[in-house]
């Protein structure tokens, strides 16, 4: 749906031929008053694609461009599809990645949640389509593994930030 949107359909196949899934139960509560912050602090994630069916325990919050937090509400027919770092960079910028929280606020109540993270084992390119004189290229090719280990090695230092123009910016 994306790639078609886009225009950019044709790359689709070779897309799907090289994404891996990461399927994850995540469990989260109100930290207690000795726990300090057991949840995600802000951050985007660093997928293509993130999927997140969760319970009916709100904690999810999530960033709008004029930097206001909203709180997700989920509903048992809803699924919460989030770009990630690397789609920021295929689409040449013009998805955001989703900048989120995860913050159970009521005494007791614990969230649990599906998430389907979503990863490329090749090189991502932006499409040349996504290219031109009003949208220059912001972003070098780069390979998806080597990105996350770039995370990897930059965590506690730059775990907030979206560090995909740090790893290729142009
Ligand atoms: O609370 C959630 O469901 C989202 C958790 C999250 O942001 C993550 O695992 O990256
Ligand atoms: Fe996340």
């Amino acid at each position: 749906m994306v790639f078609e949107g886009y225009g950019v359909g044709k790359y689709c196949n070779s897309h799907f031929e090289s994404t891996t899934y990461l399927l994850r139960i995540l469990k989260y509560k109100k930290p207690g008053e000795d726990e300090g912050n057991i949840n995600p602090i802000a951050h985007t994630d660093k997928t293509f694609l993130s999927i997140l069916y969760p319970n009916d325990v709100r904690g999810l919050e999530v960033m709008t461009k004029d930097g206001e937090w909203v709180v997700f509400q989920p509903s048992p027919s809803s699924f919460m599809v989030m770009a990630g770092d690397a789609c920021m960079g295929w689409s040449n910028g013009r998805i955001k990645a989703c900048y989120h929280r995860t913050n159970v606020r009521e005494d007791g109540s614990v969230r649990y949640a599906l998430g389907v993270f979503s990863y490329n084992t090749g090189t991502i390119e932006i499409p040349k389509e996504l290219i031109d004189q009003d949208h220059p290229q912001q972003f070098k090719s780069f390979n998806h593994l080597d990105f996350l280990r770039f995370y990897d090695k930059s965590q506690g230092r730059t775990k907030s930030q979206c560090l995909i123009k740090a790893y290729c910016g142009v």
